[in-house]
């Protein structure tokens, strides 16, 4: 079960919105992001995060051999080493923003260092176009792996999660997952992914032609679905995502590949959305369609393409920008100032982050 957002805090923060020193309405969506972490942290008002947490997961994919990516699979291993050390874009974004970061290898195909395999599934994900991803006692336990990971993190302290991924191939079992639960077309969802040109796009839209046609079979079970056309790394982020909002736990989504993982979280735990922020607008197609489906507005529309959390954590700190408004300013009674004569008193705060 996913419990509601707290009504009393989301109600005393708009109502503090309208008592602060400013016009009403006039920090424009601010103001709804303030409101959004008030409900979701029962309390108004709010905390800036004081443990946001970010879990990358690894995992590529054997679609990948048959060239519908721009960059070989050794890039999945070597970017965890990378991410380790502290040299990836996720890292620079995340500490600009206050947030740690671990990566979990669930399906590289390659060897990773001890201390980020514990929970890897096996080595590469199945060529979803011509096999099964993974086989159902792979996909229970890849999602059971992100259900534990989302415990780990929040008994540790965590305040704030957000998944990553990296994978090349990823963005091909992500396109199928997004065209099964939105009914969408392959050309619909299909992407440049890491940068490919037109007759690599041409291959990866005929291997979601092929994946798509056994995943809609199966599109009304998600563990089916993820075992025929996801793999470990989209299996684990949706037990992850499903697992933060059932532990009342608010999340900043990324991008596309993280988006397919939470269309699936969404139908494991109904209601998990209402836990979720869109972090940003991935250029890639199918995050639109995802953003449209969740009914989810992004803070952030940045033309980045990247994943890792990266447009997550790049909108983290707009976030606690928006709580530290709620939290610190001073109100017109405190302040002595005038406040809105009657006619003025319009509609205080915007509305559309899915509240
Ligand atoms: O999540 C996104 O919006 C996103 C968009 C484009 C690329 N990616 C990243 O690019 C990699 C997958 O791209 P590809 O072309 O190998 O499928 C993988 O590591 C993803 O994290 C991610
Ligand atoms: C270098 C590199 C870094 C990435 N980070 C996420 N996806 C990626 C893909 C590549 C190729």
């Amino acid at each position: 079960m996913v419990p509601q957002p707290d009504e009393q805090a989301h109600r005393q923060a708009i109502a503090r919105h309208g008592e602060l020193t400013k016009p009403a309405g006039s920090l424009g969506r601010l103001e709804e992001l303030g409101v959004w972490v008030a409900a979701r942290q029962g309390v108004c008002p709010p905390r800036p995060f004081a443990r946001p947490r970010v879990v990358v997961f690894a995992g590529d994919h054997g679609v990948a051999d048959d060239g519908v990516s721009a960059y070989p699979k050794e890039v999945t291993a070597q970017m965890v080493a990378n991410i380790r050390s502290g040299g990836a874009a996720v890292n620079a974004l995340a500490a600009n923003a206050g947030a740690s970061v671990r990566v979990v290898d669930m399906a590289v195909d390659g060897t990773t260092a001890e201390a980020v395999s514990a929970h890897k599934v096996r080595r590469s994900s199945g060529a979803l176009h011509t096999e099964d991803a993974l086989t159902p006692e792979q996909a229970r336990s890849a999602v059971l792996a992100g259900r534990t990971l989302a415990d780990e993190e929040i008994d540790a302290g965590a305040d704030l999660l957000v998944a990553g991924d990296m994978g090349i191939g990823n963005t091909t079992p992500a396109a199928v997952l997004t065209a099964a639960l939105t009914s969408s077309e392959p050309v619909a969802v299909v992407g440049r992914g890491t940068g490919i040109d037109d007759a690599a796009w041409m291959r990866k839209t005929a291997a979601v032609r092929d994946g798509l046609r056994r995943a809609r079979r199966v599109a009304h079970d998600p563990l089916a679905l993820l075992r025929t056309a996801g793999g470990a790394d989209l299996a684990a982020m949706a037990g992850f995502l499903a697992r933060a909002s059932a532990r009342g736990t608010p999340v900043i989504l990324d991008g596309m590949v993280v988006g397919a993982a939470a269309l699936v979280a969404e139908e494991l735990a109904p209601g998990a959305v209402r836990w979720w922020l869109a972090g940003h607008r991935s250029v890639e197609p199918a995050a639109s369609i995802v953003l449209d489906q969740l009914d989810l507005r992004p803070v952030l529309d940045l033309d980045m393409r990247l994943g890792e959390g990266s447009g997550a954590v790049t909108a983290l700190p707009v976030v606690n920008a928006a709580v530290r408004v709620l939290a610190e300013m001073s109100t017109f009674a405190q302040a002595g100032i005038q406040g809105p004569t009657a006619d003025e008193a319009v509609g205080p705060v915007a509305s559309g982050s899915g509240d």
